[in-house]
Parts: C-alpha cells; sequence; structure tokens
C-alpha cells in the first residue's frame, strides 16, 4: 500500500489529467481546495472513476451542526480521507463523525484526521499570532490527544511530531505528514519541513508530497524514488 500522498494542487483539468496520465497504477492523491473550489466535486468523482485513492482535504472548521451536515454530504463521494481542523473543539470533531456517519456509503465511512497546527506555522508565529503560548510540538501533541478522544482516525501534523503522536496516542492512530522536503528543494512557504527518510524513521503512516512531485522535472521518477525511500525496511 502506497505510503504517499501526491498533493494536486494544479489550476486546470489538463494538468491534473496530465499528470496522473503518467502513472500506470493507481495512486493516492490528495484533492484539495484548489482544484474543489475551481471545479467542484466532479473533479472529486472523475479522479476517483480513474481508480484513484482520494484524500479530500477541505479543512472544516465551523460550529458543530454546520460541520455535522457538510460531512454528512462529503461521505457520500465515498472518498478514503477527509480533514476538519482540530482547533474547532471536540463537540465540532464529534459532530464530523456523527455526519461522516449518516453519510457512509455501505457503512464504511471516510477516515477522518484534525490538522494539528499547519505545517507552514513557525513556533514564533504560533506563539505571536495565534496566541498560543507553548512549545509546538506539545501543542500538536495536545490537539491530537483531543482529536482522540473525539473519535477520530488521526491527525495531519509535520513529521517532527509523529513519533511523540505515536507514543501518546497509540500506533494505529494516523500520522498523516505534510511538509516534505527532498534534501535539495526550498522550502516554499512550509515550516517545519522533512526529508521523505525522516518521515519513514519517524514512524510517519502516510506523507503527502505536492511540489517536489509535481513540479519536479520527472514527477513519475521522483515519485518512485520517494516511495522507495519510505518503503526501505
Ligand atoms: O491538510 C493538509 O494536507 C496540509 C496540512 C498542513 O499542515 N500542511 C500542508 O501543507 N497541507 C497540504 O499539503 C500540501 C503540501 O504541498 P507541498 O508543500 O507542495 O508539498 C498542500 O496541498 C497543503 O494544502
Amino acid at each position: 500500500m502506497s505510503k504517499t500522498i501526491v498533493a494536486l494542487d494544479f489550476s486546470t483539468r489538463k494538468e491534473v489529467y496530465e499528470f496522473l496520465l503518467k502513472f500506470h497504477e493507481p495512486v493516492y492523491v490528495k484533492i484539495g481546495m484548489e482544484l474543489t473550489y475551481s471545479f467542484g466535486f466532479e473533479i472529486v468523482r472523475e479522479v476517483k472513476a480513474m481508480g484513484h485513492q482520494i484524500f479530500l482535504d477541505l479543512k472544516l472548521h465551523d460550529i458543530p451542526n454546520t460541520v455535522k451536515q457538510a460531512m454528512k454530504n462529503l461521505a457520500k463521494l465515498d472518498v478514503d480521507i477527509v480533514n476538519l481542523h482540530a482547533a474547532g473543539g471536540s463537540t465540532m470533531m464529534k459532530a464530523a463523525i456523527e455526519g461522516l456517519k449518516e453519510g457512509a456509503i455501505n457503512g464504511k465511512r471516510p477516515l477522518c484526521i484534525a490538522v494539528t497546527q499547519l505545517t507552514s506555522t513557525s513556533q514564533e508565529a504560533m506563539n505571536k499570532e495565534l496566541l498560543i503560548p507553548g512549545n509546538v510540538q506539545d501543542v500538536v501533541i495536545d490537539y491530537a490527544k483531543l482529536a482522540k478522544e473525539s473519535g477520530l482516525d488521526g491527525v495531519v501534523c509535520s513529521v517532527h511530531e509523529a513519533k511523540a503522536i505515536h507514543e501518546a496516542c497509540g500506533d494505529d492512530f494516523l500520522t498523516v505528514t505534510p511538509g516534505i522536503r527532498l534534501a535539495d528543494d526550498s522550502a516554499d512557504d512550509q515550516k517545519r519541513v522533512a526529508t521523505p527518510a525522516y518521515a519513514r524513521e519517524q514512524g510517519c503512516d502516510y506523507i503527502v508530497v505536492g511540489r517536489s512531485i509535481t513540479k519536479s522535472a520527472d514527477p513519475l521518477s521522483t515519485y518512485h524514488q520517494i516511495e522507495a525511500i519510505m518503503e526501505e525496511a
């Protein structure tokens, strides 16, 4: 099973299909706000019909009832993973799971994971702008515990917190880690970055990779290079 989720952050349908046609097997992809807000859920259905697994990344954060009803609708898309912001609190997260259960197709709901602190958030920004005191790792672990208590299946976090989250929440609690860069890549807007090799060492369940693959001169070979690193014993 693939441990690499490729972020399809493209602005046109043409780019999405040209990219996916390079692959000769189903891949795990992430469809986020950029594609959904351009093409609606049609793009989700189309990519699913091509046989790919889908993490639908819309990062819900609203009052519990709104999130519940929204999740009910997302479950009907029969995607594999959906997400929300843990900052919405435990009542919102519990409501999300209720909604997913109500909308589940054939009794199987999508996995639901909580964004703890975005990988583009630095320690300094968390303290000074978000006004959350303390160490970013401790805050992420506390959010992960809250997500687990609320019935979620895992979290989105940076590689640097994954090991401690597994220690606190158990190995079955998923750690999905963006902010992945190859050694020579620029960090761009990401702050808490790490290489695929370090992600494997830290026991991350999945890595989310966008630009390192999609902007590579040879995306297919970069994908296989990253997958090979993730599969190493
Ligand atoms: O939920 C996410 O997927 C996510 C959470 C987070 O904390 N950081 C983060 O980068 N992401 C997403 O992961 C992808 C990372 O893209 P690259 O920085 O290009 O590899 C983007 O689609 C982000 O929206």
